[in-house]
């Protein structure tokens, strides 16, 4: 049986002519049902990208992206994804943002059913107390898990969260992260999370792959494989040998592509050769008596080493 996805040797690019940049480079991944894997990189490498070639909402330049093995070839309910900025409708009630999938997606079910489907959905991310209530009612946090119920209710295969916390708290944060590792670990869908947080990767994921930026645009680094038991307890975790050395080799990685990929260039810069005039003097406004410009060559010469 062919793995739910299958990226083989894709590149994206955007921009025309002398002005395209690889953003993407060689991308090769493998994701089996019911994994849970996180990509993590820095900000501007090529994350949403990824994400969006996955999602349907962008095709590779070359390569492929395929899910069971059949191209990819635009969105589909069975691929969810969660973005960092909430997306609710603004008119619509918790209960109402997820019947609105719901209704979408399952429009032979009752009327009773949908309305149950809605319940445990919100119930799953703790918000039954809530579920009356609009988005403006609601924290960050508590919107976050209405998009994260209301991708769910829709019964995805996989489930792409696009840094889905990066906009709240640290404490939120974390509550969060617990919680949808929970509710993976109930549920089961194979989960793809973006993230540029190594805590957070190492945290939720089961694996935990790095994307590298390059000259040539950014590509998947070496796998880092979570074997850390759930559900996990970050107060206990965080403090553990094991722990810290999987932070460590990750948050290397991370370091070492950045190095790599800062272009090192080292020129001469030529300032003008003629010494500013000194404000600080009196000026002499006399034409005749003006002394000829001093010329920086005659008094020092100077190097500038310059970093790009
Ligand atoms: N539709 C587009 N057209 C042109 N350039 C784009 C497009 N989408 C992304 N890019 C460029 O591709 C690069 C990667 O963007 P992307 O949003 O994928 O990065 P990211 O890692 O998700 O960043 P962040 O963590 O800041 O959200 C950026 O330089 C961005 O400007």
């Amino acid at each position: 049986m062919p793995p739910i996805l299958e990226i083989s040797g894709a590149s994206k690019g955007f921009g025309r002519g002398h002005e395209r940049a690889t953003v993407l480079r060689d991308l090769d991944l493998t994701v089996e049902e019911g994994d849970f894997v996180s990509i993590i990189g820095y900000s501007g490498t090529g994350k949403s990208t990824l994400i969006n070639l996955v999602a349907g909402l962008l095709k590779p330049d070359s390569g492929s992206v395929k899910m069971d093995g059949a191209d990819i070839r635009g969105p589909g309910p069975e691929r969810g994804i969660v973005f960092q900025n909430y997306s609710l409708l603004p008119w619509l009630t918790v209960t109402g943002n997820v019947r609105l999938a719901i209704d979408q997606i399952f429009p032979q079910m009752t009327e009773k059913e949908r309305a149950e489907r809605a319940a445990e959905y919100i119930d799953m991310v703790k918000l039954s107390h809530a579920a009356g209530k609009l988005p403006r009612e609601l924290s960050g946090g508590m919107r976050q898990r209405v998009s994260v119920a209301r991708t769910l209710a829709a019964n995805p295969r996989i489930l792409l969260l696009d840094e889905p916390l990066s906009a709240l708290d640290a404490l939120t944060r974390a509550t969060l992260q617990d919680e949808i590792a929970d509710i993976w670990q109930k549920n089961r869908t194979t989960v793809i999370w973006i993230t540029n947080d190594p805590d957070e990767a190492l945290l939720v994921a089961d694996r935990v792959i790095p994307l590298l930026p390059g000259r040539e645009g950014a590509t998947l680094g070496r796998e880092i494989t979570v074997d850390l038991a759930r559900p996990r307890d970050r107060k206990q975790l965080l403090g553990t040998p094991e722990f810290k050395d999987l932070k460590l080799r990750l948050v290397d990685t991370l370091l070492g592509a950045k190095k790599d990929s800062t272009p090192h260039v080292t020129r001469k810069l030529a300032a003008p050769d003629i010494l500013p005039e000194d404000l600080g003097k009196p000026r002499n406004f006399s034409f005749f008596n003006k002394p000829a410009p001093r010329r920086r060559s005659q008094l020092q010469r100077e190097e500038l080493q310059v970093e790009a």
